[in-house]
């Protein structure tokens, strides 16, 4: 790793107009139903959460003052929750390699090289040696979203580089535009991929996803139904592989067109309930064929028989392999439900507040 460089130029005064410091803050998201079956272009049903990426985006004074650097400048990103640095000078950024960068960078270095390559598609950004267009920065990343888990941590980092480069060179895209990028990102560094993730991280909400497109969720019934749910994310255990290793393993499994067109009709079925009790049973129907994917641990098991038994239903949620279960509970219910998880020994617990 190489070290910090010359930060000096940097301006860190937030009470002075001059100074250009700004707080980038991303959200993360629960899948509720269809994790994995959607890659296979089967319906999911998503919700992005109040668990946060945080950036604190630093620029240099020259770019302040509208001015070229005398010496040139690195683009800087702190990763502080992995204790881990890239750093880049801009005109190498669309030589990067992704094999030369560890396992923890690749979406960092994807989503520079991504975002640097979309912009200059879109004549909106120039890579020149006189005049370099691509305008460094410091960002420094920290993090309440347990990393990877199954919250989508890698798109909401995603999103949080994309919105900070469009910020430092006074670029807006759309929802859409930044979405595409997002997305890109995901299926490099994972190889196979769904929308899923990035697409709800940025349109917020609760939303319907397939076939790669995501759609609202037009029944007001269900609307409403969702509104009066309340979810807890537990954090079961740690995750030893990451998404991109849970997918391509599921890619491989002798079953897999079964399980997920299986999965794919639960989905369906989601909107259509009448009641928490149908909705939590349509969960537990989802966690078991999600089992027999083989993405799901011993412990994920046990806390969604507990959540089945003290709530209205569970699953485990995200890629798998560990990581949370989502559990729909009963008011009425929950401290039994809370003492019997801390019996069991997780992680962590979090209330499921979903971020508009
Ligand atoms: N706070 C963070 N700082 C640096 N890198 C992070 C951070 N959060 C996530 N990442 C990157 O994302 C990777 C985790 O992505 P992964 O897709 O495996 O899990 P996830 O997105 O949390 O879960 P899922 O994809 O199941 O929703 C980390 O290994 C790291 O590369
Ligand atoms: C497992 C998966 O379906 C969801 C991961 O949060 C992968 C994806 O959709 O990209
Ligand atoms: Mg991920």
């Amino acid at each position: 790793m190489n070290n910090i460089g010359n930060i000096n130029n940097i301006k860190y005064d937030g009470n002075n107009n001059d100074s250009k410091i700004t707080t980038i803050e991303t959200p993360s998201k629960v899948i509720l139903f269809g994790e994995h079956a959607v890659v296979g272009g089967y319906m999911a049903l998503s919700m992005a959460v109040d668990l946060k990426i945080s950036g604190l985006l630093e620029c240099y004074d020259y770019i302040i003052n509208n001015q070229q650097p005398t010496t040139p400048e690195p683009i800087i990103i702190d990763l502080i929750d992995l204790n881990k640095k890239v750093e880049i000078n801009p005109q190498d950024i669309l030589n990067i390699n992704l094999s030369n960068y560890d396992n923890d960078l690749k979406y960092v270095a994807s989503t520079l090289k991504n975002t640097v390559n979309y912009l200059m598609d879109k004549n909106l950004m120039k890579l020149n040696p006189i005049n370099n267009n691509i305008k460094p920065f410091k960002l420094t990343i920290t993090s309440n979203i347990p990393i990877s888990c199954g919250l989508g941590s890698s798109a909401s980092i995603i999103i949080t580089i994309i919105k900070s480069i469009l910020t430092v060179h006074n670029l807006i895209l759309s929802k859409e535009e930044i979405s595409k990028i997002a997305y890109t990102v995901e299926k490099e560094v994972q190889g196979i991929a769904s929308i899923t993730d990035t697409s709800t991280i940025i349109y917020g909400g609760a939303l319907k996803i397939k076939d790669n497109k995501i759609k609202p969720i037009e029944n007001n019934d269900f609307n409403n139904l969702l509104a009066g749910c309340q979810f807890l994310i537990v954090h079961s255990e740690r995750r030893i592989k990451k998404t991109a290793e849970l997918v391509n393993e599921v890619a491989k499994h002798p079953q897999k067109r079964q399980i997920f067109k299986q999965i794919g009709e639960i989905v369906e079925k989601a909107e259509f309930v009448k009641n928490k009790e149908e909705l939590g049973k349509l969960m537990v129907e989802n966690h078991k064929l999600l089992n027999k994917l083989g993405v799901s641990t011993e412990k994920l098991n046990k806390i969604v028989e507990i959540g089945q038994k003290l709530g209205y239903g569970a699953k485990l949620s995200g890629a798998g392999g560990g990581g949370i279960a989502i559990i729909l509970i009963n008011e009425n219910k929950k401290e039994d439900l809370l003492n019997e998880l801390n019996d069991l020994g997780v992680l962590g617990i979090y209330d499921c507040i979903i971020k508009y």
